[in-house]
């Protein structure tokens, strides 16, 4: 396969590629194609991959290496739509979708009173979903009680769906899990979306979905990912592994946006605002991921890129056993500065959602990025050693996180200069 590496214009980042298209490689002649395909931010996405091998932007890359390709073409020539471009196709509709029902009157498919469920009902239904998020996610829990009652109880509803959703291939079951099985919760999350929830779990997310202006996608996505848990336990490279984070993890963010809300100062595009939660999410997932990668080779799983390991002269076997050698800290340290760009990224968004919503998120941000720097501490021991956060590093998060939450959104601060 031939990579090509793509330069778009990237309106509001300074890395001197505005306006730019620039195309290598044997789609020169389709740069027409290419022009319309690219999205305004695709750039700096690029970016992002570049900057962890010391690519240039613009540079080739050789023909094996897919990771860093934001578009390429296939052995019959044709152009194959890279990860990103996939995503970032949801990341828009996902943003018109918001803008049209925020201009619009709510015109929902369930109002709370026709679920039927009596109001006392839904309290204790959304009081065992806190009970659920605080048992599974404390830190998560910490940021949710920093919000207003109603989001709070929404993310409450959000997160169990999610939580039950990861546990039917994962949990003490997941041995007994099918495909159909997740074509079954598929079609009850279409059930609970329209009003006909099967438990009083997921009658909390439909209560939420009529209070929000909340899309099924991300959520059918999510199962998407659970069926390529089932199916899948290698990624070749970053972009097969960035589909994944999108499906399991990406989607968080893009199901939170609608509950957390946007500044009504900002100057943000919804786009970017969807994007920073996406990156929130990626970000999350890469961190997790290199948390546990001793956990996941136990379970068989290697979700590291199979070509950047063997770039690094590092293979399975090597996580198989487990020791920490020069090689391994050597690629720990691409792996930890990637995932802290996508929070980099993240962290320009935040400050455009709605103030009540900054400080929780914030705070989760801090709180999962730290992770990266216990890894660090623990001299990149993550076979037999779990990164963790004490307490006392949670708590200062907080107030850290408060002080952000109190800064003008980006889009206001650039707009004053
Ligand atoms: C503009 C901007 C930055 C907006 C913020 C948007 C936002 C709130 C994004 C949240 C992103 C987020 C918290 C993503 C979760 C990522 C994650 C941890 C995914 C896990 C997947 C599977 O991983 P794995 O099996 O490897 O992990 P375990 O060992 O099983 O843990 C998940 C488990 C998928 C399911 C995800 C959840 C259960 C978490 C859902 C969390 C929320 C809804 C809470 C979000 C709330 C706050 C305050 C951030
Ligand atoms: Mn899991």
């Amino acid at each position: 396969m031939a990579i090509i590496l793509v330069r778009a214009a990237s309106p509001g980042l300074s890395d001197g590629a505005v306006g730019h298209h620039q195309v290598h490689g044997s789609l020169q002649g389709s740069s027409q194609l290419l022009k319309t395909r690219v999205p305004p931010r695709r750039w700096m996405l690029c970016s992002l991959r570049y900057a962890c091998l010391g690519l240039q932007p613009g540079e080739e890359v050789g023909r094996t290496s897919a990771v860093y390709s934001s578009l390429a073409v296939n052995p019959a020539g044709e152009a194959v739509v890279s990860s990103e471009q996939k995503v970032y196709d949801v990341v828009l509709k996902q943003a018109a979708l918001l803008k049209r029902q925020l201009r619009t009157p709510p015109v929902l498919d369930v109002r709370p009173q026709q679920l039927d469920m009596p109001r006392s009902g839904l309290k204790e239904a959304y009081a065992r979903c806190g009970e659920i998020c605080q048992e599974y996610a404390k830190t998560f829990y910490l940021g949710t009680m920093l919000m207003t009652e109603e989001r709070r109880r929404a993310i409450w509803a959000i997160y169990v769906w999610c939580r039950r959703t990861d546990e039917l291939v994962d949990g003490p079951n997941a041995n007994y899990i099918t495909p159909t099985a997740l074509d079954r919760w598929e079609k009850r999350l279409e059930d609970l979306f329209a009003g006909r929830p099967y438990d009083m779990l997921d009658a909390a997310l439909s209560d939420t979905i009529s209070r929000f202006p909340i899309d099924i996608q991300p959520f059918r996505d999510m199962i998407e990912g659970m069926r390529s848990d089932l199916r899948k336990a290698r990624y070749k490279n970053f972009d097969e592994l960035y589909m994944y984070c999108y499906y399991v993890a990406g989607t968080v963010g893009l199901m939170s946006v609608p509950v957390m809300g946007i500044a009504p100062e900002s100057k943000a595009t919804t786009e970017s605002v969807y994007s920073a939660a996406l990156a929130l999410g990626i970000a999350n997932q890469l961190t997790n991921i290199l948390r546990d990668v001793g956990e996941d080779a136990r379970r068989g799983r290697v979700y590291l890129p199979q070509d950047e390991l063997a770039q690094a002269g590092l293979s399975d076997e090597d996580i198989f056993y487990g020791v920490v050698t020069n090689r391994w800290r050597n690629f720990m340290k691409q792996q930890i500065k990637r995932a802290r760009m996508f929070f980099e990224e993240a962290e320009r968004g935040v400050t455009e959602l709605s103030q009540a919503s900054r400080w929780p998120v914030w705070a989760s941000l801090l709180l999962y990025r730290q992770i990266l720097d216990e890894i660090e501490a623990n001299d990149y021991n993550n076979f037999t050693r779990r990164a963790y956060v004490g307490k006392g590093k949670k708590l200062l998060a907080l107030p850290v996180a408060y002080g952000k939450s109190l800064l003008l959104p980006v889009s206001l601060r650039n707009s004053q200069t």
